[in-house]
């Protein structure tokens, strides 16, 4: 197998930011594998893990039976794109909570693979949801909640040039054999300024070239929605829909009947603007995943601490809106044994 042809380093950016071929053996673990790799280690891409608007998601099988998981974009330039901006943003990111890039193919035109580490445990919205067999416990809610939060005062606040995620929801929120869990799905996010450009071409004149808008159903912030400016107040948007879902175990947009979390929390969001930690603990029980009131790890304090979290980060407009590394001393500070987990440092 034709396997570790080029590398590519961190170091080893381009102006066009294109990554740049160094050689044949990979020095910085970041492989470029070819078509045939692709379906070697996909076995003929057998195994189907996931499938979003842009990818498809297969098992590979790396040496030594290590498992990993190929994204691949196949079909038009548009997912070609897609790809590429995913590529070019991961090969920056370094994180424990962000899904670590092992490799990649690259056709230059309409075809691409990103090869991920492998989280095993599927993402937190299937963790969530009442058909799964694991009820997830209390404290690995509040530590996912932590951990997302960390992830996103990486990108946001920590790494050069600052990145919007974009794309926050529970389903790009995977969780590996422990229940800690990575962000993954880059294909949304901005890069510094151009997270910032309003595209007004598609706003103003449905004839101009269109703009992709980004974000999911039930997560999208209505000022982005508005304006089309995505900011990290979006990102935080978007956690605080998640931190919502981890509390009472709905959906962000209920299968049922359509309804979105935001709205049917918004009587109780409004009580803990106004009452703060005061808010009666019979609404905040009445909120709460009945799946968890057997789990004698939960604390309704920490439930109300969530909860909090989660109005600050809904707020409109979006200037009210905490920054990730104000959630992650919130957190840190009102639910101590977070700094004890192992996940409150970067590896
Ligand atoms: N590294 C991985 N390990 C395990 N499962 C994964 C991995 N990457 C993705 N998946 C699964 O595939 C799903 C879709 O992945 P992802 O969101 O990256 O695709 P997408 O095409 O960008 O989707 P979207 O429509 O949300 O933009 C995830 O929710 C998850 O269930």
């Amino acid at each position: 197998m034709s396997c570790f042809l080029t590398c590519v380093r961190f170091d080893d950016w381009t102006t066009d930011k294109k990554p740049k071929i160094t050689g044949s053996v990979s020095v910085s673990g970041i492989t470029c594998y070819t078509w045939d790799d692709v379906e070697s280690l996909t076995s003929n891409f057998s195994r189907l893990i996931g499938s979003g608007g842009y990818s498809s998601i297969y098992l590979a099988r790396l040496s030594g039976a290590k498992k990993a998981a190929f994204k691949v974009h196949v079909g038009s330039h548009r997912l070609y794109q897609v790809f590429r901006s995913e590529l070019e943003i991961l090969l920056r990111l370094q994180h424990p909570h962000i899904v670590k890039l092992l490799g990649y193919f690259d056709d230059s035109e309409e075809t691409g693979a990103l090869l991920l580490e492998y989280l095993p445990q599927g993402n937190l919205q299937e963790k969530l949801n009442h058909n799964s067999k694991q009820v997830l416990p209390w404290r690995n809610r509040t530590a996912l909640a932590f951990q997302v939060a960390q992830a996103m005062e990486h990108i946001h606040e920590k790494c050069s040039p600052q990145i919007v995620h974009g794309d926050i929801k529970s389903s790009n929120i995977l969780l590996d054999k422990n229940l800690n869990c990575k962000l993954c799905d880059f294909g949304s996010a901005r890069v510094g300024f151009s997270s910032m450009v309003q595209p007004s071409t598609t706003m103003s004149s449905p004839r101009s070239k269109q703009v992709r808008m980004i974000g999911s159903p039930g997560y999208t912030d209505p000022h982005y929605l508005r304006t089309g400016i995505a900011s990290k107040k979006m990102d935080m948007y978007g956690f605080g829909v998640v931190v919502l879902e981890l509390v009472s175990g709905k959906e962000a947009v209920s299968a049922e009947k359509g309804e979105m979390l935001v709205h049917t929390a918004a009587p109780l969001i409004q009580d803990i603007c106004d009452l703060g930690a005061n808010i009666a603990e019979e609404k905040v029980r009445q909120f709460l995943d009945p799946r968890l009131s057997k789990d004698s790890s939960l604390d309704i304090e920490e439930v109300k601490t969530m909860l909090g979290v989660a109005a600050f980060c809904l707020r409109s407009p979006p200037s009210l809106r905490p920054s990730a590394s104000q959630v992650v001393q919130t957190l840190v500070q009102k639910i101590p044994y977070l700094s004890f987990l192992g996940c409150g440092k970067e590896a």
